[in-house]
């Protein structure tokens, strides 16, 4: 994590971290905004009290109108733009900048109270770095710049005494100060979680043996999420399950930990066949395996199927120095194509007949690949092109 913006360094990482946040963040944004807004209205009433009701106080008014404005266009703008991260920042920037803009004008014509508007100054440099949500270098940019106009403006405008002038700038320092360090601690205790939480997810989503992703995976979001993206664009999605044969003799005769290393090299050849990001690799329960390939066809799933049968064939694993041996593995693969199939059906069903042809090629003799259609009925399917 990079140590002065508190973001992470890599930055596909931080873009993936602010979308997850994303509405928390313009939620917090919008009842922030609001709220300030608010407040800076209602201050309108010093101004009154201050310049009587006088065309400047109005004007001051109309400044502080301004800034709600700009508060509502900004809430309004992240409303139609719901998946935009860069944009919920840029408003938040550019309310804060309207609001530090506004305030030069009501320091201007009420230069008296300067002590109170340093006082005014340090609480919106904390509200620009701890209550707006924003990026830390974004609020560190605005906050110092404008803390330093307000100083010069002071300096220039005001009749403090010199005493008085060194204390107002200590304290605005300490409050950019206090403002940065408190925001930079809640930023990387935020993306500590987010990396955390993580790494937890991926646990409980992955096999540790073979670094694929598990059954819990499959049920709790892929298969879901493929079939609806599929069914949405009236795609293909392809299922391929595959069992190693007569496993249980390899563990039988040479023992669990070279069960363990043919499983990892069959995951491995897997893997290595399909396409990378697309494609995804589950390990579904002891030696079974399954695939879950997007776009995919029947006939491209069983040629598919067909290349990694031979593949493992002809494949020895080493299960010692030395000592190598060779497995095969039967295949059930089905395809569902969402350009004619509109009916619902249990999304299990896809994998249950996945499963179904896996058996019939181990009663078939193992070591071969069966596939049918999935038509979206059960039973229809039985009436399909079969292949093995
Ligand atoms: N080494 C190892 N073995 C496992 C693991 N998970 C399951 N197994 C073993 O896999 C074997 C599966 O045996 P069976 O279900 O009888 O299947 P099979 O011997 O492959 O026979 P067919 O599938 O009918 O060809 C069992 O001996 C399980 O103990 C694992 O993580 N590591």
């Amino acid at each position: 994590m990079s140590r002065l913006s508190a973001e992470f360094a890599d930055r596909t990482i931080e873009a993936h971290f602010s979308h997850h946040l994303l509405p928390q963040t313009k939620e917090q944004l919008r009842t922030t905004l609001l709220f300030c807004s608010a407040v800076y209205l209602i201050f309108a009433v010093t101004d009154i009290l201050a310049l009587g009701l006088t065309p400047l106080s109005l004007a001051l008014f109309g400044c502080r109108l301004g800034v709600a404005v700009v508060a509502i266009a900004s809430c309004v703008t992240n409303h139609l733009h719901p998946h935009s991260v860069g944009r919920v920042y840029l408003t938040a920037s550019i309310t804060e900048i309207a609001g530090m803009l506004a305030f030069v004008p009501i320091v201007l014509a009420r230069p008296a109270e300067l002590a109170w508007h340093a006082m005014s100054m340090g609480l919106m440099v904390l509200v620009v770095y701890l209550y707006i949500p924003n990026r830390l270098l974004y609020s560190l940019a605005i906050s110092a710049i404008s803390t330093l106009v307000f100083i010069v403006i002071a300096l220039i405008a005001g009749s403090l005494t010199a005493q008085e002038q060194l204390t107002m700038v200590m304290l605005l320092a300490l409050a950019n100060c206090f403002g940065y360090i408190s925001a930079r601690r809640y930023h990387l205790i935020r993306r500590e979680e987010f990396r955390v939480q993580s790494v937890l997810k991926n646990l409980s989503e992955r096999d540790p043996l073979t670094g694929c992703h598990n059954r819990r995976y499959l049920q709790q979001e892929l298969l879901n999420m493929e079939l609806s993206r599929a069914r949405r664009f009236r795609l293909s999605v392809a299922v391929i399950a595959c069992d190693i044969d007569y496993f249980k003799s390899v563990n039988d005769t040479y023992g669990h930990a070279a069960g363990d290393r043919v499983l990892v090299a069959f995951a491995a050849l897997l893997r290595g066949l399909i396409r990378e990001k697309v494609d995804n690799l589950i390990r579904f329960g002891g030696e079974e395996f399954l695939l879950v390939l997007p776009e995919t066809d029947l006939s491209g799933a069983m040629h598919l199927a067909e290349r990694m049968r031979a593949a493992l064939s002809a494949m020895t694993t080493e299960i010692a120095p030395g000592k190598t041996v060779g497995v095969t593995a039967s295949f059930g693969v089905t395809s569902v194509n969402f350009a004619s199939v509109t009916t619902r059906f249990p999304q299990e069903a896809v994998i249950e007949l996945a499963d179904q042809l896996l058996y019939a090629a181990k009663r078939d003799g193992r070591n071969t690949v069966k596939a049918l259609e999935f038509y979206g009925r059960p039973g229809l399917h039985v009436a399909a092109r079969a292949a093995g």
